[in-house]
């Protein structure tokens, strides 16, 4: 019989192992990282402080909050969604019901899109950024905090995640720089833009019921939705996204497994130069593609 995880008898440590040993015997993937992080958050402690008090008993209320943290874990919901935060590029992102929790493997569309600008000089004005679907801000609060002459601008058609990228952009400090518009993808948008980056829906639709648990019940469907064959969302914005950049001005989007190659297609076709191979993610899966709008 596995142990109760949240017996107020436990110590810090003892219940970090007890928890790992239930959600490992219920078949979650990563028992060990989810339960340090579960646990981490009942006692409200970081790494480094439940190390230096692991031998300290939980109180009754520490207790019974790990408890409901472990019954939602138990029910295939994410950590992320539990803690309602997850790290994105270093940084702190709040998360809401309406935004995508951002993946690492989205750090690669924020890795090719630096790469990019670094090479080019924008003169005698702020660099300017776009990012179409922003969600919880992930991209865009990341290339800002990294390119601090810039001012970016996120979409989305959600209101409720447009209020929780602002409210990240606000803890981040970077309110002054960021700007956030509700509109269908680029719709409301005025260039020019020296960086144009995208992680839109591109789920199959046909698709979705077969995606694992945690994210076909727990990611908003909007923020998954790629339509019939998964590219609806890149036959918009890449045609709005080429008139929006400025002469040298790059877009990078986010592909899913298999869909580099038609995207790059899709920027040829809306006069876009596909200078340069899509950049990996760290399983080898072609993830951020980009083109540049060439001078006339
Ligand atoms: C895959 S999520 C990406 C979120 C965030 N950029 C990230 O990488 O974590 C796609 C986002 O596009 C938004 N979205 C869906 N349809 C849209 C549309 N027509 N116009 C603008 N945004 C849209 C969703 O609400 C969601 O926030």
């Amino acid at each position: 019989m596995v142990p109760l995880a949240t017996d107020s008898r436990h110590s810090i440590e003892s219940a970090r192992r007890a928890l790992a040993a239930r959600l490992q015997a219920a078949g979650i993937e990563e028992p060990g990282l989810d339960a340090r992080l579960l646990v981490g958050a009942a006692v409200e402690l970081d790494l480094t402080a439940m190390v230096t008090q692991a031998a300290r008993r939980l109180t009754p209320d520490e207790a019974a909050r790990l408890e409901g943290y472990a019954q939602r874990r138990l029910a295939h919901e994410p950590v992320a969604r539990i803690l309602g935060a997850r790290e994105f590029w270093g940084l702190p992102f709040r998360l809401s019901e309406a935004t995508l929790v951002p993946r690492p493997d989205t750090e690669t569309v924020v890795e090719l899109a630096l790469e990019i600008f670094r090479e080019f000089r924008v003169s005698g004005r702020r660099p300017r950024i776009a990012d179409i679907g922003t969600g919880s801000g992930a991209i865009l609060l990341a290339l800002l905090h990294e390119i601090p002459e810039a001012f970016g601008v996120g979409t989305d058609v959600s209101l409720t995640a447009l209020n929780t990228a602002r409210d990240n952009a606000a803890t981040l400090g970077l309110s002054g720089r960021a700007a956030f518009v509700a509109c269908s993808y680029a719709a409301a948008l005025q260039g020019p833009f020296d960086l144009i980056v995208s992680n839109p829906p591109y789920i199959p639709s046909a698709e979705i019921p077969k995606l694992n648990i945690e994210v076909r019940e727990h990611d908003p469907h909007l923020a998954l939705d790629g339509g019939n064959d998964g590219y609806d969302a890149y036959r918009i914005l890449i045609p709005q996204a080429a008139e929006l950049l400025a002469a040298g001005g790059a877009l990078i989007v986010e592909a899913g497994q298999g869909q580099a190659r038609n995207i790059e297609t899709l920027m040829g076709a809306a006069a876009l130069s596909v200078d340069r191979p899509a950049k990996a993610d760290l399983g080898g899966i072609l993830r951020a593609v980009s083109a540049r709008k060439m001078p006339p």
